[in-house]
C-alpha cells in the first residue's frame, strides 16, 4: 500500500465534511475509499427510506464514476427471511466487514452483481472489501464495497483494515449528517407547502366569511346566497358588474358592499343615477369639461371617471344614458381613456364600473335605445337580484334591522311587530321590494308614540286594503257564489274565519287577538268554545 499523507487525510476530511448532497457524497465516498485502500474500484449502496432495500447510488472504476444503471435495488428479506445470501445484505444486516481474496473461487456468498459489474468492465474482480455505513446508534445507513482487480499482484484489502475501517466510519457520519439534513431540507418543503396550502385556505375562508356575514346586507334566503356567491367571485377581479333587479331591490347597497370589499376599498366609491340628470349635464358630470368648453365653464372641472380613479363608479339607471353618452361610455370600457368636453386629448383613467338597471335592456336594444356593443361590455358579469317576495323568509330579520335603526334616529323604544302585523306583511307583495318595507317600518316606528309593538293600525291603508282583498281571495275565508245557506249561518260561518284567521296571526294569543279586535276577551273564549275552534299549535 502506497503511503497516505497528512495532507491526503485532511483533504478526505474536509471533503467529507463539507459535501452536503447526497448523490455527490456518496461518489465522494467510493473515490477516496478507492484512493486510501488503493482499490480499481468500489460502489456503495444506500439503504431506502421504508429500510428494506439497499438502493446503488455510485460505482468508481479506475478513479472515475461510471453509470450505475447496470445496479438494481437488493432486498434485505426474501420470503420473510434475511436476505444473508447476498454480500451487501449480509453486510448491511450483521454489521460485519466482509473480506473475499478470490471473488471467483468464494461460494460463501451470491455475488451477482460483482460478476455483471465485471462484465461491463471487462475485468475479473479477485478481492473484495464490504463494509458497513452504520449511525452512532448502530443503524446501518449502507453499504461501501471496495474491489481490486485480478492482474498478478493484487494484495488482499486485509492489509489496509484499520484504515479501511477509520474511512468507513467518517464517512458514516457524513453520510448521516447528509440524511439528515436532506430530511430537514424535505420537511422544511412539506412544511412550506402545507403553509402556504393553509395560508390560501384561510385567505378563502376569510373570504367565505365576508360573504356570508360581512357584507352588512340583510338576507339569508337562498336567493340571497346564490347572490353572495357570485359577488364572491368579482371582488378579487376588476370585472365589470351588471346588477339586474327590480326597483328597490338593493342594487346600490350591493354594489357598495362589492367596491368595500375588493381592492379598490381605499379609494371612492362614487354613484351617478343616469335617469335624474339631463344628457348635456350627465356627460358634464361623468366626463368633466375645459374651462371655457361651453357657457358657464368657468373653470376645469374633474369628471366622476376622473374622480373614481382607482376606485369605482356605480352607473344607476344604465338603461336611460342616452346613446351619445354610452359611445363615451364604450371607449371608456375598451381604452379605459376619458376625454372631458372641450378637451382634444383622452387621458387614461383606472376605474371599476359597476352599471345597475331595472329596465329590460334587451328590449332596448330591439327599440335602438341602448347600444348592444355597450350591453356586451357592462353584462360581463350579470348578478340578478331577486325581488323581496321571492325571498319573504327574509322580512322578519329585515324588519328588525329596520325597526333598530328608525329607533335610534327618532328616539321610539319599539321592539317588535305584532303577529297580526307580521302576517300581513308577510302576505303583502312588495312592488317597491326593500325600500318600500323599509318605508313601512319608518312610518309605523314613527306612529308608535308610547307602544312598544307595531299594531295593523300603524301600517298604511294600502296594505291593510290589500290585505283584506288578498285575504278575501284566499281559502281561509268562504266565497258563497249561491245562496244555499240562510244569512244568519253564513254570517256565523264568516264569523267563524274571520276569528281563526286573527288568532293565528297573533299566535294564538286571545288576550291579544281581543285588543286587536275591540271585543272583550270574554266574549272572545265564548265564540271560541261556541264555534269550536282548535288551535293549531
Ligand atoms: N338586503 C338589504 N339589507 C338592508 N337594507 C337593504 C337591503 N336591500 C336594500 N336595502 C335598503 O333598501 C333601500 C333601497 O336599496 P337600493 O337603493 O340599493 O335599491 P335599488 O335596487 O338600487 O333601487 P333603485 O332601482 O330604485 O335605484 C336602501 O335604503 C337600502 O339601504
Amino acid at each position: 500500500m502506497s503511503a497516505i499523507s497528512v495532507e491526503e487525510l485532511l483533504a478526505t476530511s474536509v471533503a467529507l465534511a463539507t459535501e452536503r448532497d447526497i448523490d455527490r457524497l456518496a461518489q465522494q465516498i467510493v473515490l477516496l475509499g478507492c484512493k486510501l485502500c488503493t482499490a480499481d474500484g468500489g460502489a456503495i449502496y444506500i439503504l431506502d427510506i421504508t429500510k428494506s432495500h439497499l438502493e446503488p447510488k455510485a460505482v468508481v472504476w479506475q478513479g472515475k464514476p461510471i453509470a450505475i444503471d447496470y445496479a438494481t435495488d437488493v432486498p434485505l428479506r426474501e420470503h420473510g427471511q434475511f436476505n444473508t445470501q447476498n454480500i451487501y445484505s449480509y453486510v448491511a444486516f450483521t454489521g460485519q466487514q466482509t473480506y473475499i481474496d478470490s471473488a471467483y473461487q468464494f461460494a460463501g456468498f451470491e455475488l451477482t452483481e460483482v460478476y455483471q459489474r465485471d462484465q461491463l468492465l471487462k475485468c475479473k474482480s479477485e478481492t473484495l472489501l464490504v463494509m458497513p455505513l452504520r449511525d452512532c446508534n448502530q443503524q446501518t445507513l449502507g453499504v461501501l464495497e471496495l474491489f481490486k482487480v485480478r492482474n498478478g499482484h493484487s494484495s488482499s484489502f486485509r492489509e489496509v483494515e484499520k484504515v479501511a475501517q477509520a474511512f468507513a466510519l467518517q464517512a458514516a457520519v457524513a453520510l448521516d449528517n447528509a440524511m439528515l439534513m436532506a430530511m430537514n431540507r424535505h420537511l422544511i418543503q412539506v412544511l412550506d407547502a402545507s403553509n402556504r396550502q393553509l395560508e390560501a385556505e384561510n385567505k378563502q375562508l376569510r373570504l367565505q366569511r365576508k360573504s356570508s356575514q360581512n357584507y352588512e346586507i340583510i338576507g339569508e334566503s337562498e336567493p340571497m346566497q346564490q347572490v353572495y356567491a357570485l359577488m364572491d367571485k368579482v371582488l378579487s377581479s376588476n370585472v365589470t358588474v351588471l346588477l339586474r333587479g327590480e326597483t328597490g331591490t338593493g342594487k346600490e347597497v350591493f354594489a357598495r358592499a362589492i367596491h368595500q370589499h375588493s381592492d379598490r376599498n381605499t379609494q371612492l366609491f362614487v354613484t351617478q343615477n343616469c335617469a335624474a340628470v339631463p344628457e348635456h349635464l350627465l356627460e358634464s358630470e361623468l366626463f368633466g369639461y375645459k374651462k371655457g368648453s361651453f357657457t358657464g365653464a368657468a373653470t376645469d372641472r374633474k369628471g366622476l371617471l376622473d374622480e373614481a380613479h382607482r376606485g369605482t363608479l356605480f352607473l344607476d339607471e344604465i338603461g336611460d344614458m342616452p346613446l351619445n353618452l354610452q359611445t363615451k361610455l364604450l371607449r371608456v370600457l375598451q381604452e379605459g381613456e376619458v376625454k372631458p368636453i372641450g378637451e382634444n386629448k383622452a387621458h387614461k383613467v383606472d376605474v371599476r364600473i359597476i352599471a345597475a338597471t331595472h329596465c329590460n335592456l334587451e328590449e332596448k336594444i330591439t327599440k335602438g335605445e341602448f347600444r348592444e356593443d355597450l350591453y356586451y361590455r357592462l353584462s360581463v358579469f350579470p348578478i340578478a337580484l331577486p325581488p323581496l317576495r321571492e325571498r319573504k323568509e327574509d322580512i322578519p330579520a329585515l324588519i328588525n334591522h329596520f325597526i333598530k335603526g328608525y329607533c335610534q334616529t327618532y328616539g321610539r323604544k319599539v321592539t317588535q311587530v305584532s303577529p297580526a302585523v307580521m302576517d300581513i306583511l308577510m302576505r303583502y307583495n312588495f312592488p317597491g321590494n326593500v325600500r318600500q318595507l323599509q318605508n313601512i317600518i319608518e312610518r309605523a316606528v314613527l306612529l308608535c308614540d308610547k307602544e312598544t309593538v307595531i299594531l295593523p293600525q300603524h301600517m298604511p291603508d294600502q296594505i291593510l286594503l290589500d290585505n283584506g282583498a288578498a285575504l278575501e281571495a284566499s281559502d281561509e275565508l268562504p266565497v258563497y257564489t249561491q245562496n244555499e245557506l240562510p244569512l244568519k249561518e253564513m254570517v256565523q260561518q264568516y264569523e267563524k274565519k274571520l276569528l281563526e284567521s286573527h288568532l293565528r296571526a297573533n299566535n294564538w294569543n286571545q288576550t291579544q287577538t281581543a285588543k286587536v279586535l275591540k271585543m272583550p276577551r270574554r266574549t272572545l273564549v265564548e265564540k271560541i268554545q261556541r264555534y269550536r275552534i282548535h288551535n293549531e299549535v
